[in-house]
């Protein structure tokens, strides 16, 4: 019998014999379950059946909140903590009082509901009208939450420890009844449906500040081998591909931004996109995670709004942005945000970003001010906009859709064809339309072209849902009541933990497994959608800066995050598609860097993709 920790298994061990061409989806996950793979091999090594080291399995098995239990902090004496809050089922409160084992959890996260034992007390918050904050300054400056009944006063955050100042170094957030409503985007929090209740603190994201933070990831030693992978491009009379940015025509101004940006040579996506775009066509394209689709779309966008330049209408009331970029996560919208405003440099190009979680009257009067002539937007928060007449889609000459698949599938697809549909919106003749996804099913792929011109171009750089091949993928079959201990000695087992990120299914599950990771030493936070958008763009900056080592993240960042220094995946619970699993791992891997990703395969859960899982593995050990 295996032992119950995942270092005390040879993980080179176990080879899975890619040559046993097995297609029988029964027998694959027999494989699964048995042995395999790790580079392309699934290895054995958590028995399940030492359960009761992480906790009494007698009253607990098989239910979700005993899973959940098996987070609980050891110490916990009573239901409560000393601020009164009882204990989340299944679950806990986080407070640094003598109660608990968190008193000595030096790094989980350093945003209100996480905890952080620097000597100042931070209290997990669990929702408005549940508990009031407070907003006190400390020694440093930092803000904290206290817990005191009646009080509503305005928050402010600082990362840099400034009080009353927006930006990297101070936020603010606003008391106002200006509420959010919107449900189309990924890992939306449920909060924000709430009816205004007057004294909702509303979030007021910072300014670009920070460029070495939005510098992108530097060319890895791979990054020759795009040259090898095969590029398909179908359609009427495609333009010619570009070899080398000299060549593709951009404007002077943007080549020069681009060697400031340290793009010398384009990827074989950005060879293609690049003419394509430019000569007006329409395109679906598919890349590899992490291979520069945004600059893709971006470069030839800008080029075209820099030697075509048409008046910007905007006034007080709306704006008519030249370019809507549509996204499925904030995070995204903000990064496409942050890449378009990077190589508008120099230009008299205006960008804005909307996206939910935040203040509505701030993003407007940022649009408004000056016009945008590219919206990098989620869909829940543009409609928003669109509904209430502050933007209008009559001067749209651009209209992409980033991580297309997505937002084409059942859970955007209605958003996506309100703005579609939208009287102000041109039709597919009279507007220039893009999609890019690393993943298109072919059924999304169908239904996308309603949205394109007849002559659209199709280009696909390498496996249509491949994995990125710089991705070392390794499976270890575990079992639920082992993750815990297995993503332990996963960490401990690695050299330098720094730029973690472990997928979770379930967004309490993030929570849960951060908190057992900070208490275990590990610097850690958390994203999902049940925490505040100041929350998420904390853990993410919080993460890239190093101040964590490990995100736990859940679907939320499993697709287009560009984060440096991200040097292994994990997952702790594997998703339900194929797809998730390819962006998740492509968190690493990119720009031909090495990356490892490390899946945790529980037989109970997850048999239903095995044989997805095995063919994804094949592909890239057949090449
Ligand atoms: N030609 C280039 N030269 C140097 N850096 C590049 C080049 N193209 C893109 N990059 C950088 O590569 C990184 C990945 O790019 P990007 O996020 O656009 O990838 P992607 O294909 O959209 O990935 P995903 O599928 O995960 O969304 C970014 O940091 C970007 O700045």
């Amino acid at each position: 019998m295996a032992e119950n920790t995942a270092n005390q298994t040879d993980m080179n061990e176990w080879v899975y014999d890619f040559s046993q061409d097995s297609n029988n989806e029964e027998s694959l996950v027999e494989e699964l379950n048995n042995t395999k793979i790790n580079n392309n091999k699934v290895t054995e090594n958590i028995d399940t059946e030492k359960q009761e080291n992480n906790y009494d399995v007698a009253d607990s098995i098989n239910t979700q909140n005993s899973w959940l239990n098996q987070f609980e902090p050891k110490n916990h004496n009573d239901n409560k903590d000393k601020t009164g809050f009882k204990k989340r089922r299944g679950g806990f409160n986080k407070s640094n009082n003598g109660n608990n084992s968190f008193e000595n959890t030096a790094n989980y996260d350093s945003t209100s509901n996480h905890f952080q034992s620097n000597g100042v007390e931070h209290i997990r918050v669990r929702g408005r009208g549940f508990l009031k904050k407070l907003a006190r300054e400390n020694e440093s400056g930092r803000f904290e939450y206290n817990v005191q009944e009646g009080n509503t006063a305005p928050v402010y955050r600082g990362r840099g420890g400034r009080a009353n100042h927006r930006g990297r170094g101070g936020r603010l957030r606003e008391t106002s009844s200006d509420s959010c409503y919107e449900n189309a985007e990924e890992g939306h929090n449920k909060k924000e449906n709430d009816k205004p209740t007057g004294s909702k603190p509303v979030y007021i994201p910072p300014d670009i500040e920070n460029k070495e933070l939005i510098s992108g990831i530097e060319v890895g030693l791979n990054f020759d081998k795009y040259k090898t992978i095969e590029v398909k491009v179908s359609g009427i009379n495609p333009p010619e591909c570009m070899s080398s940015f000299h060549d593709s025509g951009l404007c002077d101004i943007l080549l020069k931004n681009l060697s400031e940006c340290n793009f010398s040579t384009p990827t074989p996506i950005q060879n293609y996109s690049i003419p394509i775009i430019i000569a007006g066509r329409d395109l679906m394209a598919s890349a590899q995670t992490g291979s520069g689709k945004t600059a893709a779309y971006i470069l030839p966008i800008l080029h075209n709004l820099l030697s075509e330049p048409t008046e910007l209408v905007f006034d007080e009331y709306h704006c008519e942005p030249h370019v809507v970029i549509m996204a499925p996560t904030r995070e995204l919208a903000i990064q496409i945000f942050e890449c378009a405003w990077k190589f508008s440099n120099r230009t008299n190009i205006r960008n804005g970003v909307l996206y939910g979680g935040t203040s509505i009257a701030h993003q407007k009067s940022k649009i408004l001010q000056k016009g945008v002539h590219i919206l990098a937007a989620t869909p829940g928060r543009l409609n928003d906009f669109v509904d209430k007449h502050i933007v209008s889609f009559a001067s749209v000459k651009f209209f992409i859709l980033d991580e297309a698949d997505r937002m084409l599938d059942m859970g955007f697809k209605s958003n996506i064809e309100l703005m579609i549909n939208h009287p102000t919106m041109k039709s597919n003749e009279k507007r220039q339309t893009a999609m890019f996804s690393a993943t298109f099913a072919s059924e999304i792929q169908l239904l996308a072209t309603s949205y394109l011109k007849s002559d659209y171009i199709f280009v696909s750089v390498g496996e249509i849902g491949g994995a990125c091949k710089d991705v070392f993928q390794s499976v270890i079959k575990v079992t639920k009541f082992n993750k815990k201990e297995a993503v332990l000695s996963l960490l401990k087992d690695m050299e330098n933990c720094q730029g973690t990120i472990v997928f979770v299914e379930q967004k309490r599950m993030a929570d849960y497994v951060a908190a057992y990771l900070s208490e275990m030493n590990f610097p850690t936070t958390s994203i999902h959608g049940d925490r505040e958008q100041e929350e998420r763009e904390q853990a993410l900056h919080d993460f890239k800066t190093n101040k964590m080592k490990v995100l736990v993240a859940t679907a939320v960042a499993a697709r287009g995050l560009d984060i440096k220094g991200v040097n292994n995946v994990v997952n702790f619970d594997l998703p339900k598609t194929i797809d998730e699993y390819v962006h998740r791992i492509g968190r690493t891997g990119r720009l031909g860097n090495a990356g490892k990703a490390i899946s945790f395969f529980d037989p109970d859960s997850d048999s239903s993709l095995a044989s997805e899982l095995i063919r994804i593995l094949r592909q890239v050990s057949l090449n």
